[in-house]
């Protein structure tokens, strides 16, 4: 199955914060790399007043056939980088939700899939949409969701380049 991560910083150094990120995403089997995204500056979205977000988007295979081993991976590599979690929203060192997970859909009380916000989050669809620009999102294409969305918020840093992970 295929699966689409999002990635997010707004505390500390993001740009470490994102590779290292990858890099331990990948460091156990059952997830293997395919692609990430540029990195993009992005407004944040939402929640208090806090800074702006470095976001990226990372497809990768798996083997694993369950999405809730897919989170607790997710939910291991947040709490490597030390997030906290504060208010709802709030800043944070890192951020990765999962997009998609195949075709999974659920709606449990732990996961959602597709994640719930991703539609409407050009912080999420602009990055997926540049590493995948046939990219579909509950049958509708990415590149058509994001037609309807203001992405002034978020803007491509070309002078930052994550390495596909060791
Ligand atoms: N698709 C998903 N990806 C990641 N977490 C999810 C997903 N669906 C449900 N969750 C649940 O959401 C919980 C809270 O996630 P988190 O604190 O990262 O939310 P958030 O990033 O602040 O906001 P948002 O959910 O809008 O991205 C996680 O512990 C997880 O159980
Ligand atoms: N720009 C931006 N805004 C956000 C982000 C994020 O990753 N980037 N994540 C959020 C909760 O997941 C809420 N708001």
């Amino acid at each position: 199955m295929r699966v689409v991560l999002a990635l997010g910083s707004n505390l500390g150094d993001r740009f470490d914060t994102l590779q290292g990120a990858l890099d331990c995403l990948f460091d156990a089997p059952g997830l293997d790399f395919v692609a990430v995204s540029p990195v993009y500056e992005t407004e944040p979205v939402g929640g208090p007043e806090q800074g702006p977000y470095l976001n990226a988007v990372v497809i990768a295979q798996t083997s694993i056939i369950e999405p809730l081993t897919l989170l607790e991976r997710a939910l291991g590599v947040e709490n490597a980088f030390g997030r906290v979690r504060t208010e709802r929203w709030g800043a944070r060192t890192l951020d990765v939700d999962l997009i998609t997970v195949g075709d999974v859909v659920s709606d449990g009380p732990e996961l959602t899939l597709p994640h719930p916000r991703a539609h409407e989050r050009a912080f999420v669809l602009v990055p997926w949409s540049q590493v995948d620009p046939d990219a579909v999102l509950s049958g509708r294409r990415v590149a058509d969701l994001l037609a309807g969305l203001d992405q002034a918020g978020v803007r491509l840093r070309a002078d930052l380049t994550l390495q596909r992970p060791v």
